[in-house]
C-alpha cells in the first residue's frame, strides 16, 4: 500500500521546530508547518494530510483548547513532540492521551521518528480505506433499504414481503407490534409503495389529544360551530384525500368518535363539526396499536364492528428481540445516520458495546436503540464506544449459562446471518465470505431454519 508522504507539523516558534522539519525533510516527508491561532487553519481538510506532528514544547496553554478541538476535526493520526517537563502539565498530558497516536521526546533519533511516522502513515491510511468502505457499504445499505427500513433476518423478510402485498392492494390495514418497532415506519413503507405513494401521507396519534379535540382534529369543523372555532377548518382526513391515513394508538379514540370513523370507513363519506354537507373523502386508513385491541372490544372499550373494518390486512412488526440478528446493522446503520453529530474520533464500536447491545433484552425496541446509539455517540471520548457509553445497566443483561455446543450454534447463526445480510442473500459470496463451500451454506441456513427470502422490500426491483 502506498503512504501518503505529506505531514503536518503543528508548532509554537519553539526552537527546536527547524530541526524537527529538517529532521522530518531529511526523512522524505514533505511537511506543512501549521502555528497558532489553530482556529484560522481552514486548508487542514483541503491538504488532507494523513499524519501530523505536534510540537508541544513552546506551545502556549491559551493555544491549548483551539489545538485540541483541531486534532478533534483533523482525520489524521497525530505523533506528540514533547519534553517530559511539557509531559508533567496535566493538560499536556490528557491532549497526548486521548488525542495522540504516540509520543516522542526532541531529541528522538532519526530512525526511531521515521518508524513512527511509517506507522502511523500506514495506520491512517488504512483507517480511511475502512471508512470508505463502511461508507459505501452504509450508502448500499440505506439504497437498498428503501424508506431505510434496516433489516436481514429471516422476521423482517417476512414483514418486507408483507409490505409488499398489502401494499398492491388498497383495503385497510391493521398493524400491532410493541411500542417503537417501527409500526408507523411500516405504514409509511405500505403508502410508498401503493399507488397512492402521489399523495399525502399523515399520520395522527389517537392517543396524544385530548378528546374535545380529536373530533375536529380528524373531521375538521365549520366557522361558528363551537367557541374558540373562528375560521373553518378542514380536518386531517379531509386534508389527505387521495393519500394514506395512519391512525396510531387507535385503541384510545373514544367510543363516540368511533362511530365517526366507521361512518366514513362505511360510506367513504366525513361531515365536518357543525356541518351539515356530506363530503366525499378517498382516504386509506392504516391503524395500529400497541395494546391487545381483541381484549379491549371483549371489555367493551372499542366497537366490534370498527375492529373489524380496519381488521383486513394485518401486520405484525416484530419485537427487536425477536430479530436479534439485525442489531448490529442497525446499529451500524444509526451511527453513521448520525455520523453528523459525532466528533471525528469515534470511530465506530468496541467488540464488547456490541456485545451488551446484542443481550439487551431491548424493551424499548428500535426507538431505544436510536437513543441509546445518539446518546452514545455524545458521551463517548474513546475512538470507540464502550459498554458504559450505552448507558445500558450490566445487570440488566440476562447471564444464562449455555454449553460451549450452545454458544458455537448461536456463533454459526449469527456469522451466517450476518454474512447473507452482508451479501444481499446471495449464498456464492456469503460461502466465500465465510471460507466454506456453497453446499455448507445451504446445510446451516436449513439447520438454523434460514429460508432463502424471495423477495423482499429492501432489495431493489
Ligand atoms: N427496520 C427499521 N430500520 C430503520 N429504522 C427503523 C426501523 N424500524 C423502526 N425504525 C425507527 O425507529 C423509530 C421508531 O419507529 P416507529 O415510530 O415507526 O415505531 P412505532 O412502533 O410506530 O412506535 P410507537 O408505538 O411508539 O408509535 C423511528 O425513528 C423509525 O424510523
Amino acid at each position: 500500500m502506498e503512504v501518503d508522504a505529506r505531514c503536518w507539523l503543528v508548532e509554537d516558534g519553539a526552537k527546536g521546530a527547524r530541526h524537527l522539519e529538517a529532521l522530518l525533510g531529511s526523512l522524505g516527508w514533505k511537511v506543512h508547518r501549521l502555528s497558532p491561532p489553530f482556529s484560522e487553519c481552514g486548508e487542514l481538510d483541503a491538504i488532507g494530510c494523513g499524519v501530523g506532528v505536534v510540537l508541544l514544547d513552546g506551545l502556549s496553554s491559551l493555544h491549548l483548547g483551539q489545538l485540541e478541538s483541531l486534532l478533534i476535526r483533523s482525520q489524521c493520526l497525530w505523533l506528540a513532540v514533547a519534553s517530559d517537563s511539557t509531559i508533567d502539565n496535566a493538560d499536556n498530558s490528557r491532549l497526548v492521551a486521548t488525542l495522540c497516536h504516540g509520543v516522542v521526546a526532541p531529541d528522538v533519533a532519526s530512525a526511531d521518528l521515521g518508524c513512527l511516522m511509517k506507522h502511523a502513515a500506514f495506520l491512517s491510511c488504512l483507517q480511511s480505506q475502512d471508512a470508505e468502505r463502511r461508507h459505501s457499504a452504509a450508502a448500499m445499505s440505506s439504497d437498498a433499504a428503501e424508506y431505510e427500513m434496516v433489516g436481514t433476518t429471516p422476521a423482517m423478510w417476512t414483514l418486507f414481503q408483507t409490505i409488499r402485498k398489502v401494499a398492491a392492494v388498497d383495503a385497510p390495514v391493521f398493524i400491532s407490534g410493541e411500542s417503537g418497532t417501527g409500526k408507523e415506519l411500516t405504514a409509511q413503507a405500505i403508502h410508498e409503495r401503493s399507488p397512492r405513494a402521489s399523495a399525502a401521507f399523515h399520520a395522527i396519534n389517537c392517543g396524544a389529544l385530548p378528546d374535545h379535540l380529536i373530533q375536529s382534529e380528524l373531521f375538521g369543523h365549520e366557522k361558528g360551530s363551537f367557541t374558540g372555532a373562528v375560521q373553518r377548518k378542514i380536518g386531517r382526513i379531509e386534508a389527505t384525500d387521495g393519500g394514506t391515513l395512519f391512525l396510531d394508538e387507535i385503541g384510545d379514540l373514544p367510543l363516540e368518535l368511533q362511530v365517526n370513523l366507521l361512518r366514513f370507513l362505511e360510506t367513504r363519506c366525513i361531515q365536518r363539526v357543525g356541518g351539515l354537507e356530506d363530503i366525499a373523502v378517498d382516504v386509506r386508513i392504516i391503524a395500529a396499536t400497541h395494546v391487545n385491541l381483541e381484549k379491549a372490544v371483549e371489555q367493551g372499550r372499542f366497537r366490534e364492528d370498527l375492529f373489524h373494518r380496519l381488521n383486513v390486512l394485518q401486520i405484525k412488526v416484530p419485537p427487536l428481540r425477536e430479530h436479534q440478528e439485525d442489531i448490529e446493522i442497525l446499529a451500524r446503520y444509526f451511527f453513521e445516520r448520525f455520523s453528523s453529530e459525532k466528533s471525528t474520533r469515534l470511530k465506530g464500536f468496541s467488540r464488547e458495546a456490541m456485545l451488551v447491545l446484542r443481550q439487551y433484552h431491548w424493551p424499548g425496541n428500535i426507538r431505544e436503540l436510536i437513543n441509546r446509539i445518539r446518546r452514545a455517540m455524545v458521551m463517548c471520548e474513546n475512538p470507540l464506544i464502550q459498554p458504559d457509553d450505552l448507558g445500558i445497566e450490566r445487570r440488566k443483561i440476562p447471564r444464562h449459562s449455555m454449553s460451549l455446543d450452545q454458544a458455537r450454534d448461536i456463533a454459526e447463526r449469527e456469522a451466517l446471518v450476518a454474512a447473507l445480510g452482508r451479501n444481499k442473500h446471495k449464498v456464492l459470496p456469503a460461502a466465500q465470505e465465510l471460507g466454506v463451500s456453497r453446499v455448507t451454506i445451504y446445510r446451516l441456513m436449513e439447520k438454523h431454519g434460514l429460508s432463502r427470502p424471495q423477495a423482499c422490500l429492501a432489495a431493489k426491483s
